[in-house]
């Protein structure tokens, strides 16, 4: 047998990192190196001799943990969220640098929610009207969600570039926020719900039907096999890939 991937786990006591914790110790390819946590120095990383780190933190850590691994030949899997068009530009660059490094930004590592995004942008081209709504536990400190920004600007690419106009909305007057927010012409509302997890509908509405595309994660297991494809395929993908569907063959 080949010799187990040296990985090692950033915000490995939150929801998202215990749980990463738990599937990479019982992968007999993979071996934790770290576990680590807020209190941990990045310095800790390099001595774990990790070939590859899962970055599972908090919006305002994420990018300067990602640079500090590319930085040092650390490949990384990425679920944290907050990586907008900027960030993702500075990490592109900075990839330029350190070729052979290799990042994986992932949105949303449960299959079937990459599936949603993609069946959503795919008949996006099709409908009048589209409107998003995201579900999620109150836990969550940023609103809305990366999968919610990630699929609204793959529906709004894909009906810009079919020259379908914006949404019909005749709303003259409305409270702060009740329509929720606009993401590249998308409108996208976020609701947080004790009892909920990580959840997703897409409305799509023409005359006399609607399309919903929904996805629900109900236990954060559902995240656990998108983390270990990411883990093991992150060295092979040198550069920037942005979403999980980068490592699957959703045409098959
Ligand atoms: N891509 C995906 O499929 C998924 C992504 N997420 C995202 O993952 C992130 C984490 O989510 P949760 O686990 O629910 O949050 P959480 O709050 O339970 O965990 C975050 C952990 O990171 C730690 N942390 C904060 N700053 C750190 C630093 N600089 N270095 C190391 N650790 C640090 C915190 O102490 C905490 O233990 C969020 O951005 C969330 O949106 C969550 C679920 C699935
Ligand atoms: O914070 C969460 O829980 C989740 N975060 C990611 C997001 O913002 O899209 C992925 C999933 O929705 C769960």
């Amino acid at each position: 047998m080949t010799h187990a991937i040296p990985v090692a786990v950033l915000g490995a006591s939150g929801r998202m990192g215990s749980e990463a914790v738990r599937a990479i110790e019982a992968a007999e390819d993979l071996q934790l190196v770290a576990a680590l946590g807020r209190a941990d120095s990045l310095q800790d990383l390099v001595a774990s001799g990790a070939q590859v780190v899962v970055d599972l933190t908090v919006p305002d850590s994420t990018e300067q943990n990602v640079a500090f691994a590319v930085e040092h030949g650390i490949h990384a899997v990425v679920g944290t969220t907050g990586w907008d068009a900027e960030r993702l530009g500075r990490l592109g660059n900075l990839l330029d640098q350190h070729p052979g490094v290799g990042v994986l930004i992932a949105p949303n590592f449960a299959l079937g929610s990459v599936l949603a995004t993609a069946f959503a942008a795919r008949a996006a081209r099709y409908f009048e009207s589209v409107e998003l709504i995201e579900l999620h536990h109150p836990d969550k400190v940023d609103a809305p969600s990366g999968t919610a920004e990630r699929t609204a600007a793959l529906i709004a690419e894909a009906r810009r570039d079919a020259g379908v106009p914006a949404s019909p909305d005749a709303t003259r007057t409305a409270r702060d926020g009740a329509r929720g927010c606009d993401i590249d012409g998308v409108r996208v509302h976020s609701v947080r719900l004790r009892g909920l997890v990580a959840h997703q509908e897409v409305l799509f509405g023409g005359a006399g039907e609607q399309l919903t595309i929904r996805h629900d994660s109900f236990h954060r297991e559902s995240f656990m096999p998108g983390v270990l494809l990411g883990v093991r395929e992150v060295a092979g993908h040198p550069g920037l890939t942005v979403g999980l569907d980068g490592y699957l063959d959703l045409q098959a």
